[in-house]
């Protein structure tokens, strides 16, 4: 079976603008991923690309083994999409607009108005049907654009930044959703700027910068690779950092601070019994302590961070 979207060194330039510079990246079928990036990343361009809004410099792109380009119909079909930016015809009622589109990609007249009520239904705006676009509050028209993608019952929902600007409530509501359907078998593309939507939403992430991708890994596996930080006090905090041999290089760095030491580890779990055990033995008595895990969007930030320094040094 082929994967949900197979990309193969996929390039795209505006004039002299390199948006994406040879990507290369599969999402697996019934996985919910996540696609994050600094502003100008590229990541509006690569969804552009899967749903033939802007044609590819170079490379390939396919949806479940459809061509973007050449089996444009097959691969369009597969997926919804809910942008970024609203564009919905403002003059008609929403029902109407649902059924238009269920229309255009050949849903038979007698059905099409059974999927829209279905589908509004399931985002909870029902009961403004018969409203224009317009007269949507703003939590309402996310929640219409999210409607609009899944008229087709895609089995690819791509959602480019869906919950930005809602309250907390809504976005909730937007998360229950999203995660309803991918349990029930879709596929899932997302990007957003809430890195905690990305934790606790996705299964897997692919980091985009600078048209590249610095990495693809579970966010777990993400925040594994930041830094922990162990703090420890002791009852008599020592003037020199104590004697950490029997760590046996498992630390990043220890120092001094107020109340006794702090110990940076890449992973400060599976440290901290091992640091107790040193510090036990060396005499000191542990009042207290505490782990801090690094945050996603520590270790986001981190790695954008310093691909810009690359860029940079590779620029100078
Ligand atoms: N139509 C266009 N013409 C010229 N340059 C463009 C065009 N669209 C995008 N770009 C440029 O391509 C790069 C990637 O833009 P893109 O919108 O894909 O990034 P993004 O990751 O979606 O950003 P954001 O998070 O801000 O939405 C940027 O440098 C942008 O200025």
């Amino acid at each position: 079976m082929p994967p949900a979207i197979e990309i193969r060194d996929l390039r795209k330039s505006y004039g002299d603008v390199q948006a994406l510079s040879g990507v290369d990246l599969d999402v697996p079928e019934g996985s919910f991923f996540g696609l994050l990036g600094p502003n100008g990343a590229g990541k509006t361009t690569f969804i552009n690309i899967l749903v033939g809004l802007v044609r590819k410099s170079g490379g390939t792109a396919r949806v479940f083994g459809h061509d973007v380009e050449d089996d444009y119909r097959e691969a369009r079909d597969r997926i919804g999409l809910a942008p970024q930016e609203f564009n919905v015809d403002r003059f008609f009622p929403i029902r109407e607009v649902l059924e238009h589109k269920a229309g255009y990609h050949g849903v038979p007249k007698s059905e099409a108005r059974e999927r829209a009520d279905e589908v509004l239904k399931r985002v909870g705006i029902y009961n403004k049907r018969d409203t224009r676009f317009d007269w949507l509050s703003g939590g309402m028209k996310r929640r219409f654009v999210l409607a609009r993608a899944l008229i087709t019952e895609p089995d690819l929902l791509i959602l480019d930044e869906p919950t930005a600007g809602v309250d907390v409530q809504l976005r909730h509501e937007l998360w229950e959703t999203i995660t309803d359907l991918n349990d029930h078998g879709t596929t899932i593309l997302l990007t957003t700027h809430y890195i905690e939507e990305a934790e606790r939403l996705c299964d897997e992430v692919a980091i985009l910068d600078s048209g590249r991708v610095v990495d693809v890994a579970s966010p777990d596996e993400l925040m594994d690779r930041g830094t922990d930080r162990i703090t420890v006090s002791l009852r008599d905090p020592p003037s020199a950092v104590p004697d950490l041999l029997a760590l046996d290089g498992q630390y990043e760095a220890a120092e001094l601070t107020e109340s006794g030491i702090a110990v940076t580890a890449q992973q400060g779990g599976l440290v901290a019994p091992d640091l107790v055990r040193a510090l036990d033995r060396a005499g000191h008595e542990i009042v207290d302590l505490e782990i801090t895990r690094t945050s996603l969007e520590e270790v986001f930030v981190e790695m954008t961070r310093q691909d810009d320094r690359e860029t940079m040094e590779v620029s100078n």
